[in-house]
């Protein structure tokens, strides 16, 4: 270092001599001139200008080199091999065992391996077989064999602890304090839902979840139920033209897809009103960004690389730019109107509770930035559609498997509504109805896990759970508990909810489909009401089986879905 900054403050050659006194004047002729400097020292007036000159340079690189080690420490050594080494002796040492941790990557290279295999293995189920938890999470159906329960893997370098039990679920769910926060979202899935209710905690949550309460209220959903209902109409007729092509009477639709923009349509429409066109211009910006988190979910994730412009990272900046804009454009006119309301879909209840109190007043605390009203907006589209969506093509599956359910459900709706159009209370006393969706949804609920992580060290029941350990509620797996929902836990019985859902297996509160606690779903009387308007609209017109070319491989694409689709074929009932 001191050589190398004694040559920086050499001197020029026309002022630093250039000759060795030592050497001899042959030598010193064919010598080149600059391996002369060396032993000089500078002149001292010359070298203070230098060194105050270089010295700022030299502290700024040696201060970058001390950053950058540090970083590698934390990053490298920390972060990705210590911790994830005290961590897994912490369980280790409670008895907890799981895969072993694979530098950087964790255990998402295995997840992502056995995903495939289990694709690949299990092309197809047979369609009674509700059991499909070989083909949608084999990792922790294998790991749970091996390891017991509960079980620790990793997500890159973070702890996970995979819960397989209602009672330590129950403390996490139910847990009012806050300690057990969402765990931090990644950047495709922030890109996609925006950091609205669903993401954020502690006081942000509660200022959030009062603004969006009144939207939900049933009073407020019972006027939303007509606008379900058109958008229902819509569907039906269209498989109605369709039907009335065929020489038989009968039509194959595939049902997925048309639920998938149905529910979009009722989205759009109950959410941003008259905007409902641009409405549909957000689903369809977030099926790209959907597709997108499919794509890099399990990818290792390095520190900055979000920045990067990558390809990816690139698209998805448009798309969220592209999402920001739409809402951004529908959101402002509505703050604009304020004098004349705001409107009575989700945006302008929302906008109502956020800025005025009962008396006229903005009350400031509960006010949501225009960031914030874009990332709710965010969150209900995809919340609001893509989960209903999937209920009703289960719904409509397991109607189509189960004749003798589907006339029960017939029989109801022609008794409760007749042949017209089902109002709202119409649609409250649909009781074997309810019945079938929740069946539906224990067995083939829309979101197939849940995650938390603790704010500081916690223990749940004898189990110590250090601070930032990601703790994962894998739902299909407590849906299919036997001790908890009996010996045919794996078969299809919505008598099994005949007294209720509290009354429907052995623990209290054991569906777990849209959650419990405080944290549970708050469209879930929203959802409830469009799938039993549109499987009432369907049931008064057709009846339905499922086609010969239905693929029974239910997969995991975020949320639970049939991968081919739902090709079924329907028959209107006068013909
Ligand atoms: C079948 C349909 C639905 C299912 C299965 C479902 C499921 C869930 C689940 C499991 C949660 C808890 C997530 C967690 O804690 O990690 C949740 C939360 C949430 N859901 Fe739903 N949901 C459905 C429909 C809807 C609808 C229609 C909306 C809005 C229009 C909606 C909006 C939300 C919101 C905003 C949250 C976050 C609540 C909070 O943290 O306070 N969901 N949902």
């Amino acid at each position: 270092m001191a050589n190398r900054s004694s040559q920086k403050i050499l001197p020029p050659r026309s002022i630093t001599p250039t000759t060795d006194p030592a050497q001899p004047a042959a030598s010193r002729r064919s010598t080149p001139r600059h391996t002369h400097y060396l032993p000089l020292p500078p002149r001292p007036g010359l070298a203070i200008i230098h060194i105050s000159m270089a010295a700022p340079a030299l502290l700024a690189a040696a201060a970058l080199l001390a950053l950058a080690a540090a970083w590698l420490w934390d990053y490298a050594v920390a972060r990705h091999l210590l911790r994830p080494r005290a961590v897994g002796a912490v369980f280790r040492a409670q008895g907890v065992r799981g895969p072993p941790y694979r530098y950087l990557r964790g255990s998402n290279g295995d997840i992502r391996r056995m995903r495939m295999r289990a694709e690949a293995d299990a092309a197809a189920l047979d369609a009674r077989d509700h059991d499909y938890l070989r083909r949608v999470l084999p990792h922790f159906l294998a790991w749970k064999d091996k390891y017991g329960a509960p079980l620790l893997h990793w997500f890159g370098p973070q702890p996970r602890i995979c819960l397989f039990d209602y009672e330590s679920v129950r403390q996490v769910l139910w847990n009012k304090s806050g300690h057990f926060a969402k765990t931090d979202a990644h950047p495709a899935i922030l890109a996609l839902l925006g950091k609205g209710l669903v993401l954020v905690d502690g006081a942000d949550w509660v200022r959030h979840r009062r603004v969006a309460n009144p939207a939900f209220a049933m009073d407020k959903l019972k006027i939303m139920a007509t606008t379900m209902v058109t958008c229902a109409e819509r569907l039906i007729r269209e498989c109605e033209e369709l039907a009335s092509t065929s020489k038989s009477g009968e039509v194959e639709v595939e049902f997925s897809r048309h639920f998938q923009e149905l529910t979009a349509e009722v989205i759009s429409r109950t959410a941003f009103g008259s905007s409902y066109k641009e409405g549909k211009e957000v689903f369809h910006t977030q099926q790209q960004l959907l597709a997108l988190a499919l794509a890099t979910l399990l990818n290792l994730q390095l520190p900055g690389f979000k920045y990067l412009p990558t390809k990816n990272n690139r698209l998805k900046w448009m798309l969220e730019k592209k999402m920001k804009t739409t809402l951004t454009a529908i959101i402002q006119p509505r703050l604009a109107s304020k004098g004349s309301g705001y409107g009575d879909d989700l945006l302008g209840l929302m906008l109502e509770a956020c800025f005025t109190t009962e008396q006229g007043e903005k009350q400031d605390e509960l006010a949501l930035t225009m960031d914030e009203i874009i990332d709710e907006c965010k969150t209900f589209f995809f919340a609001g559609h893509e989960t209903t969506s999937h209920l009703l093509t289960w719904t409509m599956f397991l109607l189509s498997l189960y004749p003798e359910w589907q006339e029960r459900l017939r029989e109801e709706v022609l008794r409760e509504c007749g042949r017209a159009n089902p109002t709202a209370d119409m649609l409250s006393k649909l009781k074997e109805m309810t019945m079938v969706l929740l069946e539906t949804l224990r067995l083939y609920g829309p979101v197939l896990t849940m995650l938390r992580k603790p704010i500081s060290d916690m223990r749940l029941g004898s189990l110590s759970i250090p601070k930032g350990t990601g703790i994962i509620i894998p739902i299909p797996f407590l849906h299919r508990d036997k001790e908890v929902w009996g010996e045919n836990a794996n078969e299809f019985d919505p008598l099994r909810f005949e007294n209720g859902i509290t009354n429907a297996a052995k623990t209290p509160q054991a569906l777990l489909s849209f959650s419990i606690g405080p944290r549970s779903c708050i469209g879930q009387n929203f959802a409830m009401l469009e799938a039993k308007s549109l499987m009432a609209m369907i049931l008064q017109k057709f009846s339905f089986t499922l086609s010969p070319k239905y693929v029974h491989a239910p997969t995991n694409l975020i949320t639970l879905q049939p991968k081919f689709g739902l090709p079924i074929v329907l028959r209107p009932l006068d013909v």
